[in-house]
């Protein structure tokens, strides 16, 4: 692991984070805070939203139903199942509310949903739901395409949102999107990321996933904008959530887990991609996060045979191979 020893010495809220010779278990043990040092790492699993709403052929709605309801069996805790969208906009999510009807809700699972908007939100709590995201973006141009608005606009819906879930006793979690690229504008700033993460987290969200939209960051710009993002959102707040356009995303991670990030958000045999953002291919597949996870000693409570069935059927269905490098080495192994 070479490569992830780094040259320099990062300094963030006056802490000392890496040095060239420091393993990742003497930083959980030294410099860490008290939740940063356990070895649990939590997984959002998003695959029925994010890896699904860019598919072009509509996928029925009980394998929707059926994909949840197996990924439910995995030991993964959060799955987040859909999103109260327009149905013009993203076709594959109009079954959204049967959706959260149909499936088999497991004890200790957690389901949220997206919710862009006060409509979204009350369909979403007329069906149950106890947890939602809103989702906003760090750059100007992005906010606008995806949510049709600007951010100034989209914090001033998200306030009312998140003020109306309180009154139903719902939790929200808040996605910045492109905080280390945007497809429109190319660069965007560590300032600007933190500038909506920091609104975010002000006006309620629980935990501020940070997303990597078209998987352009490398561990060095990850490194700059986590040092932003943590001077206004706890880290044990944040999580991190890649796509691996570049190839990326598993260094990221690894990257982000030494600077005491433990959510991270995956797709199962690495479905996903993003409508709003031309040329983004799938997030960083679960299965290859769990293998790594699981190499460094950190327990995600995830079955990680069960998770590859669960990916091979959805890719079954979707008629193309499991995009997770894992499940196809463990298929090949294991003849699964
Ligand atoms: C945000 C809106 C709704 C604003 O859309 P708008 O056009 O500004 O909203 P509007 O209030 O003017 O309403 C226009 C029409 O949409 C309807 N409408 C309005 N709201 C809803 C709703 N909630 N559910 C269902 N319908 C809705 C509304 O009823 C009306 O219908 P019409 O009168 O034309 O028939 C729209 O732009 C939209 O749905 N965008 C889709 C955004 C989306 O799903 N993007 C993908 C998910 S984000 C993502 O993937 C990134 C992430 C989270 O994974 C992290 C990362 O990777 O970076």
């Amino acid at each position: 692991m070479a490569i992830f020893r780094y040259a320099s010495r990062f300094t963030f809220s006056n802490k000392v984070f890496l040095t060239k010779t420091r393993s990742l278990s003497v930083l959980r043990d030294q410099n860490l805070g008290s939740n940063e040092k356990s070895n649990q790492v939590k997984i959002v699993e998003v695959s029925p939203r994010d890896g699904l709403q860019n598919e072009k052929q509509q996928v029925p709605t009980d394998i929707k139903v059926s994909f949840i309801n197996k990924l439910s069996k995995t030991g993964l805790k959060v799955i987040e199942a859909t999103s109260f969208v327009s149905p013009k906009l993203v076709p594959q999510m109009a079954d959204c509310s049967e959706i959260m009807t149909k499936i088999t809700r497991e004890p200790g699972v957690n389901y949220p949903v997206l919710t862009p908007n006060l409509k979204g939100l009350e369909k979403a709590i007329s069906v149950g739901v106890k947890e939602v995201a809103i989702f906003g973006a760090a750059s100007e141009k992005f906010s606008q395409a995806n949510i049709n608005c600007s951010i100034k606009d989209s914090l001033s819906r998200f306030r009312e949102v998140v003020e109306r879930s309180n009154l139903a006793g719902i939790s929200v979690r808040g996605y910045v999107s492109c905080v280390l690229g945007c497809p429109y504008q190319g660069e965007v700033s560590p300032e600007a990321v933190a500038e909506v993460a920091e609104e975010m987290y002000k006006m309620g969200c629980y935990e501020i996933s940070l997303g990597d939209t078209i998987g352009v960051g490398t561990p060095g710009s990850l490194i700059k904008m986590l040092a932003a993002v943590r001077k206004v959102v706890p880290i044990e707040r944040s999580a991190l959530h890649c796509h691996d356009t570049y190839g990326q995303a598993l260094a990221n991670i690894y990257c982000a887990l030494e600077h005491g990030i433990r959510v991270f958000d995956s797709s199962v045999a690495g479905l996903g991609g993003c409508p709003f953002a031309k040329g983004a291919t799938g997030n960083v597949a679960t299965e290859d996060v769990i293998y790594m996870f699981q190499g460094l000693g950190f327990h995600t409570g995830v079955n990680l045979i069960d998770l590859v069935h669960v990916g091979n059927y959805i890719s079954q269905h979707l008629g193309r191979p499991n995009r997770s490098k894992v499940a196809v080495a463990l298929n090949a192994k294991n003849n699964l």
